[in-house]
């Protein structure tokens, strides 16, 4: 495991933005497009206040969720909503939103055209992760309806799953998309995460979702 910790939240936050905008501007150099890859909940917006306004040639981002509730952005558990507050503003206002939601009753109503619209942007480039402390990550809750498909190396690139702890219906990129990435990281923050971290190299995939990135990503950790 790659792990690197930082003294405290802010350092983490600052370095990791900074990482994450030279990846992209070297794939830049030798690609016309590159894809960003976020995830929403609450410990990565600082990283995207200090993304937003680094020098990048954002018009050439595509800018992607990991995975999105299915709630309309006027819910405040929207990801997409998020992301519109945070990162898609300031220099990173050029970039290309892919969108994880369109509206309609239940996900799998409008797969097909999420799905052309991911696939459209694959491979993602730089892929930052978020991890629960029940050891999911992106939507790849452990005893999610449809978890060992989605983790299964033929999975499709998107799919939806319904788990008790996520709430509302999730749509979410699978482990082969996270896997294949160019450049993979793990944003985790305070002693519980880091403990459940720990557990999850020790458990089965399907007990533990995070396992399936562990060997690609850097992990970063602040108390
Ligand atoms: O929509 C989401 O909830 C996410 O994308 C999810 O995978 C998130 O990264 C983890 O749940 C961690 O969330 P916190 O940062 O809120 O702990």
């Amino acid at each position: 495991m790659n792990f690197v910790e930082y003294p405290d939240r802010d350092l983490l936050m600052l370095a990791l933005a900074d990482r994450i905008a030279s990846q992209l501007r070297r794939a830049l150099d030798v690609q016309e497009r590159v894809t960003l890859c976020v995830p929403g909940g609450t410990t990565p917006g600082p990283v995207f206040e200090v993304l937003s306004d680094l020098e990048l040639d954002w018009g050439r981002v595509n800018l992607l969720l990991n995975d999105e509730r299915w709630v309309d952005e006027t819910s405040p558990r929207s990801n997409t909503a998020l992301l519109r507050r945070h990162l898609l503003k300031g220099r990173a206002a050029a970039a290309s939103l892919v969108p994880l939601y369109l509206p309609a009753p239940a996900p799998e109503d409008r797969m097909e055209e999420i799905t052309q619209g991911v696939q459209a942007v694959l491979p993602l480039t730089v892929l930052l992760l978020g991890m629960g402390e029940d050891m999911h990550t992106a939507s790849l809750f452990p005893g999610a309806d449809r978890l060992e498909e989605a983790l299964s190396e033929a999975a499709p690139p998107v799919m939806a799953l319904r788990a008790m702890a996520a709430g509302e219906p999730r749509i979410t990129l699978t482990a082969p998309v996270l896997r294949a990435a160019m450049h993979c990281h793990l944003l985790i923050t305070g002693a519980q995460k880091r403990s459940a971290l720990e557990r999850a190299g020790t458990l089965p995939e399907i007990e533990a979702p995070v396992r399936t990135v562990l060997s690609h990503a850097t992990i970063h950790w602040a108390p």
